[in-house]
């Protein structure tokens, strides 16, 4: 059984179709790479798949359960995580202390005032972990605000990971990055467990053909291609509408 899997996914903004049924599957642990034009609809897809945007039609299921139409919470609790832009970040706490708080929304106690030691030091504990796994672990006591642009957005996939997702959802996690802070995410999102199927988009070819198992081009709305990069690198009408453009 496939992770994730859309059946004739269709949303239109009136006379504007901006996902055409489109099928899309992610197996467990896969990295699978959207690609396309801009306004193809590549944001709107994933914001179907996060509960942000109900589609006019078709089907969303999750581990096989129909999730089409739920809100972004319930679909969140169900395993499917995604970074949010770097303005929800807390810009006045520390970086431990942003991971802290997504990883005690996780784990519970909030409003405990006596709260027990042992589940304290749980949470300092998996807040390291989640550092660790983005990178992020030296400097922890740093204020978010004096992070650079590409470490917020290392932080914004810690905060992430701290809800345990199974399918993690990124909109372009490299964009608006210098090389090397592409090459620090691309590392990190290699470096995640392949117990996370990731599915995003991206729009820089050499992040995609090293990183992706699977890539989709979603043209107008449709898919287009889905395949190996390899597979959609020879393909001969991707070349034509996208990859022999401008990118
Ligand atoms: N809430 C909305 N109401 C009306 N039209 C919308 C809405 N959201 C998106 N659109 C339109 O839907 C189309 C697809 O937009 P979308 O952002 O999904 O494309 P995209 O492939 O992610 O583009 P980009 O690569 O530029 O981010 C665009 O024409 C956009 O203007």
């Amino acid at each position: 059984m496939s992770l994730l899997q859309t059946e004739k996914l269709y949303k239109s903004f009136g006379n504007l179709e901006v996902t055409r049924n489109v099928d899309l599957t992610v197996k467990h642990g896969e990295r699978h790479i959207i690609i396309g034009p801009n306004g193809a609809g590549k944001t709107s897809f994933l914001h179907q798949l996060t509960g942000q945007l109900k589609p006019s039609s078709g089907r969303i299921k999750f581990k096989g359960q129909d999730i089409t139409g739920f809100q972004p919470e319930a679909i969140c609790q169900l395993g499917v995580g995604r970074t949010f832009q770097k303005n929800t970040l807390f810009q006045s706490l520390s970086v431990q202390e942003n991971v802290r708080l997504a990883v005690q929304a996780k784990l519970g106690g909030w409003y405990q005032p006596l709260r027990d030691v042992a589940s304290m030091s749980q949470h300092w504990e998996r807040t390291h972990q989640l550092l660790d796994q983005v990178h992020l672990a030296e400097g922890a006591d740093r204020r978010v605000s004096s992070l650079s642009y590409g470490e917020q957005r290392q932080l914004e996939i810690a905060i992430a990971l701290a809800a345990e997702p199974e399918l993690l959802l990124l909109d372009e996690p490299t964009s608006g990055m210098s090389p090397a802070e592409t090459d620090r995410m691309v590392d990190l999102v290699r470096s995640l467990p392949d117990t996370i199927a990731i599915l995003m988009i991206e729009h820089d070819m050499k992040v995609v053909f090293s990183l992706a198992d699977k890539v989709t081009v979603l043209y107008y709305g449709e898919v287009l291609a889905t395949g190996t990069p390899q597979e959609i690198q020879g393909n001969e009408r991707v070349r034509e509408v996208y990859l022999g453009g401008k990118h």
